[in-house]
């Protein structure tokens, strides 16, 4: 199975989504903020609703993986078992009473119940604790809220914990503490699991701050790196090095973000949606800058810049100029839209992609255009701040970017 991804927009051919469960309904009023989420979901309709996109995207010939199926088959992997249990169980906040607890109580779970408290997390109560089975000091003062393993709701986004470039996969290194975890797993189905056998990597969670989100692979050897409140200048540097040294790419384009919410990630602002049209969120669209950055005869990564990030993406993509399609015609639109991931499209296809439907004047831009637009509903998956192009990590597209 070769998987291959070298562009934004090149026929998709395999995806990997992750169906949102039980890990959305551990969210309450009391820990959505930490957990990154701004509303409380309602989970039934969120899995239609990703069912929906699951069922768009096979209707367009698009293989779906899901990373819970990939997670459990990982498990059943014995050396995959007992690395992933350590590392849940070597959490220091845990203390040896407890954490010989859970080690029971994990032990008799099945791969597929394994891969449910790995992602939905373990509540207080869903530890059997009695006179034979003491929790000890630390199961004993834990707030009844607490969660002796977390959740990870941010699962469904799996664009951010790992990213494909060319033929290798890049398991990122997540900067927010209630995503960290989500890497182990992505790092485990990638090493142990027999689909993925003998796969090289570009990239770890041990390294630099990095995140699917910032990575943008504007064609065959250009990347876009945006670096803000999730990915690092280090990261994005350690990213250029690691690319270079392996030959995936000859520039990276390294483009500055406003450290909040609504600009998370570059694909937050910014995605692909034709080999030379870029959507593209107006209030700062002008405003973008990029540092190009390319390898110099020593390996060392050479800083230019900053310029305009269109004149910058153009020259680098060796084209005369990249179409911009605003998404919104009014500045108040405009934001509210860009909240709710206008910006943030899935490009099945030069010219194909999927949005949020409520994203109505971004979606008739888009269409004014001569893009087409899979319009698919969002409005619990979205309360996670996060579209289309953020719940899917491409593992497959057709070489060389796509005809134009
Ligand atoms: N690629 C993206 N824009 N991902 C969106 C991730 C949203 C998620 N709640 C977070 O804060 O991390």
């Amino acid at each position: 199975m070769t998987h291959y991804v070298d562009s934004e927009v090149a026929r998709l051919g395999t995806v990997l989504l992750h169906r949102p469960g039980p890990e959305l309904a551990r969210l309450t009023p009391r820990n959505n903020d930490s957990l990154l989420f701004d509303a409380i979901p309602w989970v039934g309709r969120a899995q239609e609703e990703h069912d929906a996109f699951a069922a768009a995207l096979r209707s367009r010939g698009v293989e779906v993986l899901y990373l819970a199926d990939l997670l459990a088959e990982t498990l059943a992997v014995p050396d995959a078992r007992s690395e992933l249990t350590e590392q849940v169980l070597r959490s220091p906040r845990l203390g040896d009473t407890l954490r010989a607890r859970v080690a029971d109580h994990l032990a008799y779970l099945d791969p597929a119940a394994l891969a449910d408290v790995f992602t939905a997390g373990l509540a207080h109560e869903e530890l059997r604790i009695g006179a034979e089975r003491p929790g000890g000091l630390v199961w004993t003062l834990m707030d009844r809220h607490d969660f002796v393993i977390d959740p990870l709701p941010n699962l469904l986004f799996t664009r951010d914990s790992s990213v494909w470039i060319g033929d290798r996969v890049g398991v990122t290194s997540l900067a927010m503490p209630a995503r960290r975890r989500e890497t182990t797993l992505t790092d485990a189905i990638y090493r142990y699991h027999p689909r993925f056998v003998g796969t090289e990597f570009v990239y770890h969670p041990g390294l630099e701050h990095l995140e699917g989100g910032d990575v943008l692979l504007l064609a065959p050897g250009v990347l876009a790196v945006g670096v803000g409140e999730r990915t690092t200048p280090a990261g994005a540097e350690r990213l250029a090095r690691q690319v270079f040294a392996a030959g995936l790419a000859h520039t990276i384009l390294v483009v500055p973000i406003a450290q909040e919410r609504a600009t998370m990630h570059l694909d937050t602002v910014c995605t692909m949606v034709d080999v030379d049209a870029v959507l593209m969120y107006p209030n700062i669209a002008s405003e973008l800058s990029a540092y190009t950055v390319v390898a110099g005869a020593d390996g060392e990564p050479r800083v230019d810049g900053p310029a305009p990030f269109l004149r910058a993406a153009a020259d680098a993509m060796d084209l005369d100029q990249l179409r911009v399609i605003d998404t919104g015609l009014d500045p108040v639109t405009a934001e509210r839209e860009q909240w709710d991931d206008g910006n943030n499209t899935l490009a099945l296809a030069p010219r194909l992609c999927v949005g949020y439907e409520r994203n109505v004047e971004t979606n008739a831009q888009l269409e004014r255009a001569g893009i087409e637009v899979i319009a698919i509903a969002g409005s619990e998956l979205g309360s996670g701040r996060g579209g289309p192009r953020c719940m899917s990590c491409p593992l497959v597209r057709e070489k060389g970017g796509g005809p134009a």
